[in-house]
C-alpha cells in the first residue's frame, strides 16, 4: 500500500506538485490550517501545485511524510483549553522530522446534526475537541452517549447518517456534509487556539545544526528570514536524574536572557517517573546566543534532539 503512494508521490514531484499530509477528511481544523499555512507561504504560486493528502489520523499524517514521501505534513501540537496534543509529541520524538513552520488557528466549535436539539443521543468528535466541550457536553447532554472520532470533520460525515446524532465541529465543515449549526461558541473557554506545526523529513543538513559537539553548531541555510521572530523547538532527556538537573538545563536559557515559551514533560516510555522534556523557546538556531545555549545543554542532557527553527505566528 505504502509503496503505490510512494509511486503516486514520485509522480506528482516530478510533476512539480507538492503533496502535504493532513488530518482529514476535508473540513478539519488541520485542513483550515494548512490552507492557512499554505495561502501565507505560497501567496506567488498558484494552489494547483499543491496536493492535501487527507489521512485518518495523526499517526498516518506522520507515516505519509516518513514512509510514503509526502513533502510535508501539518499537526496540531497545543491547544489553549486542552494543552499538548501527547500523540504528535510522541511522534516528534519517535519520528526523524524538521518543524518548518506553525500556524495558530482560531477554534470556535459548532454542535451540528441533521436533526434538532431535543432528537441527540449520541455526540460524535475528536477527543481534543471532546475535551475543549467537557462542560458544555456535561451540562447540556448529561446523558448523551459521547464517540470519539479521529477528527472532527469524521464526525460531521458520521452525523449524516442518523437524526439522533451530533457531530462537535467547525462551521465550514456544517456547509460541507450538509448539516444544521445547532450551536455555535460551544467550547468552554471563549480565547480557543491551537497551534499547528508544518514539517518535513529531516535532512542531513539540519542534524548538522546541533550534532557538532565539540566547538560551535553549524550554520544553517535560513539566513533570509533570520530577523524575522523565531521560535525553536528541542527534545531533551536527562539520563542522569539527580537534584537540580532540569535547574542546570534551564539555567542555560536564563543565562542568556532566552524566553521560554513552552515546556512540557512528557513519560519516556521506559519506566514510571522518567520524562522527556519538550523545551520551545525564542530564537533561531542561526543566532550565536542560541548556538551557545544548545552547546552548553548538549553535555548536559542524555539526548538532545533539536526540532528545528521557524518563524514565529
Ligand atoms: O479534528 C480536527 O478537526 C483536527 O484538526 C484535530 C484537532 C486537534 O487534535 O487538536 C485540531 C484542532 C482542535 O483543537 C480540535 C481537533
Amino acid at each position: 500500500m505504502h509503496g503505490t503512494y510512494t509511486q503516486l508521490y514520485k509522480l506528482c514531484r516530478s510533476v512539480g506538485i507538492m503533496i502535504i499530509g493532513v488530518l482529514g477528511p476535508r473540513g478539519s481544523y488541520s485542513d483550515h490550517a494548512a490552507s492557512l499555512w499554505l495561502s501565507k507561504e505560497y501567496t506567488a504560486s498558484p494552489l494547483k501545485d499543491i496536493s492535501l493528502k487527507y489521512c485518518d489520523d495523526i499517526i498516518d499524517t506522520f507515516n505519509a511524510v516518513i514512509l510514503t514521501n509526502a513533502d510535508l505534513g501539518i499537526v496540531p501540537v497545543e491547544n489553549s483549553i486542552e494543552g499538548s496534543v501527547g500523540v504528535t509529541l510522541d511522534m516528534l520524538m519517535e519520528h526523524e522530522i524538521h518543524i518548518i513552520g506553525e500556524v495558530v488557528v482560531p477554534i470556535e466549535h459548532c454542535l451540528l446534526s441533521r436533526g434538532k436539539i431535543e432528537d441527540i443521543r449520541v455526540i460524535l468528535s475528536h477527543p481534543q475537541a471532546l475535551g475543549q466541550c467537557r462542560q458544555f457536553i456535561k451540562s447540556h447532554f448529561p446523558h448523551a452517549e459521547i464517540r470519539t472520532t479521529g477528527s472532527t470533520s469524521h464526525a460531521a460525515k458520521l452525523a449524516t447518517e442518523f437524526e439522533e446524532m451530533a457531530a462537535i465541529a467547525s462551521r465550514d465543515s456544517a456547509g460541507m456534509y450538509g448539516l444544521n449549526v445547532l450551536l455555535c461558541n460551544i467550547q468552554d473557554c471563549n480565547n480557543n487556539h491551537t497551534r499547528f506545526i508544518v514539517f518535513r523529513k529531516k535532512q542531513e543538513d539540519d542534524d548538522l545544526a546541533w550534532k557538532t559537539c565539540s566547538g560551535s553548531v553549524a550554520e544553517t541555510d535560513d539566513t533570509a528570514k533570520r530577523d524575522l521572530p523565531h521560535r525553536t523547538s528541542i527534545i531533551v532527556y536527562l539520563d542522569r536524574d539527580r537534584p537540580g538537573a532540569l535547574y542546570d538545563l534551564l539555567g542555560e536559557f536564563a543565562i542568556r536572557k532566552i524566553n521560554l515559551t513552552r515546556i512540557e514533560s512528557r513519560p519516556s516510555k521506559r519506566i514510571l517517573g522518567d520524562y522527556i522534556f519538550y523545551i520551545d523557546f525564542a530564537g533561531n538556531i542561526s543566532d550565536t546566543i542560541i548556538k551557545d545555549a544548545l552547546n552548553s545543554i548538549l553535555p548536559k542532557a542524555g539526548m538532545m534532539k533539536v526540532l528545528g527553527s521557524y518563524e514565529m505566528m
